[in-house]
């Protein structure tokens, strides 16, 4: 696996990969300030559910180290850290994970906040999270390249590599499973306007990876599954629903109806930090970008003056659309609210 990681924890610093810049320059970024590491989430230098989750836990814990004073109980330590949480909740609003991961936070404030055993606390659950991540994109890899029929031809959207996450990828983390088994002979990757997340960091992982990889542009998404019949449409998600609504890269929707038509399944690889059961797929908070990410293309302008813009950065895939939900628990075949509820009822995660 030769893509370098999107976060890295050390001497108490974080770095984060600019994936703003990739695959040309290859550039950490410093940060040892919560307020930063918010911009830099809302500014994509790093981006990806898991990855944004992952993030905000060090986010917070960059924050419980700058404080100058020690708060001596759990209530002092989360009102001395709530502007610092706040920012960070406040910097995406679609990907779960980034409030699962602030949560998770809170629980460790909670237990550890009247002694001053909090920062190790907070370390360790740091640490276990970005860990536990690679782990368990390597099972959401094998339960979904399980489902991958020899010498398949499939097709990705975005990036939900290991640039996404703590490493290997979920969407990619079954795309090299299934590598690794034999059982690919090639990959299309659509570009994935305005950022060119398919352009940019799946292709370039795909091909560290030696995996054959083939970009074309979204619009060619019907015509490459007429010519080229992929038997699976694999993508990630930034938040599943309870009954089984699919929120993803803004094109996402596009392509499962598209599938549809041309016989092609559709797997959603999410970890079960992506989930979200106290709502349903039309209540998902769908960020809107800024104009100018459509307006220009790096920096230069392609659309007139003052265009009306709308800039939806996920769209919402219904669950009739997917033919499976990968998590690192197993396969929810046909997901409806009754399967998400057991699957999450049944695999409470640690
Ligand atoms: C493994 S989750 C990756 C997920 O996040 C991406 O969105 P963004 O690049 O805007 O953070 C996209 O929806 C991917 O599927």
């Amino acid at each position: 696996m030769s893509t370098p990681s999107a976060i890295i924890w050390s001497n108490n610093q974080l770095q984060l990969l600019d994936q703003r810049v990739l695959p040309t320059r290859c550039e950490y970024r410093q940060y040892d300030d919560p307020f930063a590491v918010a911009d830099a989430i809302r500014a994509m230098v790093v981006r990806g559910a898991p990855a944004i989750g992952i993030t905000a836990a060090y986010g917070i814990l960059l924050a419980a180290q700058k404080l100058t004073t020690s708060p001596t109980s759990a209530d002092a330590w989360q009102n001395a850290l709530r502007p610092a949480r706040d920012a960070l909740a406040n910097s995406r609003p679609t990907a779960v994970n980034l409030f699962w991961a602030l949560e998770r936070c809170d629980q460790v404030i909670a237990e550890h906040g009247n002694g001053d055993a909090l920062i190790p606390a907070l370390t360790k659950l740091a640490v276990h999270i970005h860990a536990e991540d690679i782990e368990i994109n390597q099972r959401i890899g094998d339960f979904g390249a399980s489902l991958i029929p020899a010498d398949s031809i499939v097709y990705t959207h975005c990036n939900a590599g290991a640039l996404a996450t703590g490493g290997y990828g979920t969407a990619l983390g079954v795309i090299r499973s299934a590598h690794r088994d034999g059982k690919i002979r090639g990959v299309f990757a659509g570009e994935t306007r305005p950022w060119l997340q398919g352009a940019r960091l799946t292709s370039w992982e795909l091909m560290q990876d030696d995996i054959p990889v083939t970009l074309a542009i979204e619009g060619a998404a019907a015509h490459l599954m007429r010519e080229h019949k992929p038997s699976w449409v694999i993508v990630g998600a930034d938040r599943v629903a309870a009954n089984g609504d699919a929120a993803n890269k803004i094109g996402t929707y596009n392509l499962a109806i598209i599938a549809k038509h041309h016989g092609v399944k559709v797997m959603v690889a999410a970890p079960t930090s992506t989930f979200d059961a106290l709502l349903d797929g039309p209540q998902i908070p769908i960020e809107q970008r800024p104009a100018d990410e459509i307006t220009h293309s790096f920096g230069q302008r392609v659309a007139p003056e003052n265009v009306l813009t709308n800039n939806p950065a996920f769209d919402v895939t219904p669950a009739q659309l997917i033919d499976a939900i990968v998590t690192e628990y197993g396969i929810i075949h046909q997901p409806d609210r009754a399967k998400v509820i057991a699957h999450l009822n049944s695999n409470k995660r640690k």
